[in-house]
């Protein structure tokens, strides 16, 4: 049995500190989901459609769809065998039915530790190459829906791979590509505060793997520093779907789970969807811009009574160095308005990840007919140049949240007015190859310009960049 005190849970903010040493003050509140998350942590999810409660099925992993086209996990059947279920992954992950893991492995030092097991390093003996090595032991965790999970999501650039999996008479080890960059989360530890351009273009690549995960029909539940890795370039790879479920459309989840400070209020209230893991990105951008957590607590209830009811005062000191639409983008993404809340697309979108994050400028392709949009794709992903008829159009896939204001969030300046042109400047101006000493500049000009809301679009770029 694992001890459930190995890692760092619940709230972890960095305050002061300049180093990744110990001299660091990583603050810590004593919250954690440790007690219930242990046991609803894998599989005990209620799950409703259409907003009506399924009081009857209980659905452990039956919101997984059935890998191998197989209605293999109904409900009333949860008893129905782990090995059959891992032996219905892909052949390409079925390698380890029979043989032990050592045949095929060196299994070398520990590399990281969860609630539910921990990951090694590991040697391909046929290749050499380097793997992570996640052992879970049997009999507590449903292991499965990680897997099929993973298979599902395998091949984006931003998911950890899964290699193989493997099993003896205690435990499943999952065999995945290895991240030599270590987590985001201690990355953070060492920065502090990031400038807007790094935390955009983190927010960036997390969004596009969140958005690949929704288009896949999978809501992570549990997107925190902790479970976003780093490659050897600094690029970003999400882990951990240990709490991941699938979902159909209209489909929306319930059961508790998450990391405490990163959990949406939905969640807490009972009945979410995928809209989770927009609020917790929302509370990574937070600490990413301004190095602390903007819902703490000294206690679990003090924590998720700030969830439930703290509003963000963005007109405080704290703020000073942070620009209009970063303010605005996470209020979109913190709002408690599950229906206004940016979906990931919307997220993208966003004139302040337009701006500050690196545009993909060698796939940059215009239109030269005078057609409504552009598109501009970089790899997976595609960013539409708004023009201003579109913008009035309601955002597809959204209830319209990305032109309504925060109501639980206060000062968010209003960033809709003009937006679609200035969402067009914004990718204009970002794709120019333009310096970084300009665009510090740009971005903070020597004479200070009022941060009011303004219809008068130059104004509002200034302010805005
Ligand atoms: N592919 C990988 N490459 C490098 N390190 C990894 C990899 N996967 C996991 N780790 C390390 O192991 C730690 C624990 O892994 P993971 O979060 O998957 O386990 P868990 O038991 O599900 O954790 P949790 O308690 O967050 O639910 C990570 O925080 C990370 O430090």
């Amino acid at each position: 049995m694992k001890s459930p005190s190995k890692k760092r849970k619940g709230v972890e903010v960095l305050l002061n500190g300049g180093s990744c040493s110990s001299s660091i003050a990583i603050y810590r509140s004593h919250v954690s989901l440790e007690d219930y998350s242990r046991l609803r942590k894998r599989g005990r999810e209620d799950v409703a459609r259409n907003g009506v409660r399924l009081t009857e099925s209980r659905v452990s992993g039956v919101v997984t769809a059935p890998p191998c086209g197989r209605a293999s996990l109904l409900p009333g059947s949860p008893a129905r065998g782990l090995k059959r279920k891992i032996g219905c992954i892909d052949a390409a992950t079925r390698t380890g039915r029979k043989k032990k893991i050592e045949q095929d492995y060196y299994l070398g030092a520990t590399i990281g530790k969860g609630k539910f097991g921990s990951v090694r390093m590991c040697w391909s003996k046929a290749s050499g190459e380097v793997f992570a090595c996640k052992t879970l032991s049997k009999g507590e965790e449903p292991v499965h829906r990680e897997v099929e999970i993973m298979q599902h999501l395998s091949g984006h650039v931003g998911i950890v791979t899964l290699k193989a999996v493997y099993e003896d008479a205690e435990s499943f080890y999952l065999v995945m590509e290895f991240c030599p960059g270590g987590r985001l989360l201690d990355q953070m530890a060492r920065e502090r505060r990031y400038t807007e351009q790094q935390a955009a273009n983190i927010l960036k690549e997390l969004l596009m793997v969140i958005k690949y995960c929704h288009d896949m029909g999978v809501v992570h539940r549990d997107v925190k520093p902790e479970n976003v890795l780093l490659t050897s370039s600094g690029g970003l790879k999400l882990a951990d779907f240990g709490l991941a479920l699938r979902i159909l459309n209209g489909q929306s989840l319930s059961g508790v789970v998450g990391t405490p400070a990163y959990v949406a209020p939905e969640i807490l209230a009972g009945e979410y969807s995928e809209k989770v893991d927009i609020w917790s990105a929302g509370v990574l951008l937070h600490a990413l811009l301004l190095g602390v957590l903007p819902f703490q607590g000294s206690s679990l209830e003090a924590c998720f009574e700030s969830i439930k009811s703290v509003d963000l005062k963005f007109d405080s000191d704290l703020w000073v160095s942070v620009s209009q639409p970063a303010k605005d983008l996470i209020a979109r993404m913190l709002t408690r308005d599950v229906h206004t809340r940016l979906s990931a697309d919307e997220v993208l979108k966003h004139p302040w990840i337009l701006f500050y994050a690196d545009p993909p400028l060698k796939t940059l392709t215009l239109k030269s007919t005078p057609s409504k949009s552009r598109r501009m794709t970089s790899r997976n992903m595609t960013v539409q140049i708004r023009t201003e008829s579109e913008n009035q159009e309601k955002p597809s896939g959204s209830d319209g949240g990305g032109s309504d204001t925060n109501s639980s969030t206060s000062s968010s300046c209003k960033l809709e007015e003009d937006s679609g042109l200035v969402d067009a400047l914004a990718v204009a101006v970002s794709c120019m190859n333009i310096t970084e000493t300009k665009r510090i500049r740009l971005c903070n000009p020597p004479n200070s310009i009022s941060h009011d809301c303004s219809s008068n679009i130059k104004a509002n770029l200034c302010t805005a960049f």
